[in-house]
């Protein structure tokens, strides 16, 4: 067992990375009394079944009461709204962080509801499922994964101290921990996470609209690289509503450049620019070879995916 960094931790939203977040600080021991709050009855009755929290409670402000640190894991858009119901009852000197996929968005939305006696230091784990709710959390899900976090600009001891007590909560939960500018967050997530997401929506969208080929067709003949666009697909709807509305600037720069992209290779198969699609394909297989080299995946396809299915 770690040191308890944190005697109270809130955690509002006990979905996918709240459960996980509860999960892996109390494998980690790094945290005393956790308390939860969520909007659902159905999720609320779940997490007390599963005995993740000290104390379950629907009142936001009562669950922040006299926490030393509140994590906001509710989806990008909810996020405002969680922190105005928060804010009268936020001890002083309390860290306050979220692991919302848009950065400048929720920064600004925390910062706008929340009293400035309160240390905010927005973050996002760079781990997911396409699984949700608190049935889906697990306790290894950070481990050995990027977390990022998107300090403000202030320099002063407090507040830096803040950063680096909540560096430290997320390297007891295994995740190696790099800091941000956010809007830069925004652009790199854009290209690394949410535009594959959108394609993801779109391919399987597009292939369930077409009239020549049959959804049972569509499903038998869906063992290779279709099947992992549907395992995408299959995300929370809110969650990546929110985050498409949330980081619209960044998303859109990326799909510019990347429908430009797309009409060049087009070109190319019209053409028969053999050369050029082979040069392409050769750039990106390399890049795959590097991300496994670095040990940022598994060569198991599969690795970790099926935990917490509901
Ligand atoms: N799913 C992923 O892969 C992933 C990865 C990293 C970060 N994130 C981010 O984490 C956050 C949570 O995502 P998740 O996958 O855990 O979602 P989830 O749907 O599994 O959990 C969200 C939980 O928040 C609750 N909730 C919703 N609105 C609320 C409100 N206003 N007040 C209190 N509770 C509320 C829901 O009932 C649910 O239990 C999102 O901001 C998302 O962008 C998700
Ligand atoms: O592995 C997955 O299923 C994920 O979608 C995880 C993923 C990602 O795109 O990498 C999704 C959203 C996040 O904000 C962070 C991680």
């Amino acid at each position: 067992m770690g040191e308890v960094l944190f005697p109270r931790m809130a955690v509002i939203g006990c979905g996918l990375i709240g459960s996980s977040v509860i999960l892996a600080a109390r494998e980690a021991g790094c945290v005393g009394e956790i308390i939860v709050a969520d909007l659902s009855e159905a999720h609320r009755a779940r997490i007390v079944e599963l005995g993740y929290a000290d104390k379950v409670t629907g009142d936001i402000a009562e669950a922040v009461a006299g926490a030393d640190l509140v994590v906001f894991a509710v989806p990008v858009l909810a996020m405002g709204e969680a922190a105005k119901a928060a804010a009268p009852a936020m001890k002083p000197g309390a860290i306050v962080t979220d692991v919302g996929s848009v950065k400048g968005f929720v920064a600004q939305a925390l910062m706008a509801a929340l009293p400035d006696t309160v240390f905010i230091v927005p973050g996002h784990p760079i781990a997911g499922t396409e699984h949700s709710g608190p049935d889906a959390g697990f306790a290894e899900l950070f481990q050995s994964r990027w977390v990022i976090l998107t300090p403000q600009p202030r320099q002063d001891d407090a507040y830096l101290e803040a950063v680096s007590q909540l560096s430290e909560f997320w390297r007891a939960l295994g995740a190696n921990v790099e800091l941000m500018d956010d809007r830069h967050h925004d652009l790199v997530l854009a290209v690394t996470s949410h535009l594959p997401h959108l394609i993801a929506y779109n391919i399987v969208g597009t292939a369930a609209d077409m009239e020549e080929v049959t959804q049972a067709e569509v499903m038998k003949y869906s063992a290779g690289g279709f099947r992992d666009f549907t395992r995408i697909a299959a995300s929370d709807p809110t969650m990546w509503r929110d985050v498409f509305v949330a980081n619209k600037e960044a998303v859109l720069e990326i799909l510019g450049r990347f429908t430009e992209d797309l009409q060049a290779l087009s070109r190319q198969i019209r053409w028969g620019e053999s050369d050029k699609l082979f040069e392409l394909f050769t750039r990106t297989r390399e890049i795959r070879r590097g991300i496994i080299a670095a040990g940022q995946e598994s060569a198991e396809p599969n690795f970790g995916r099926d935990r917490g299915k509901h």
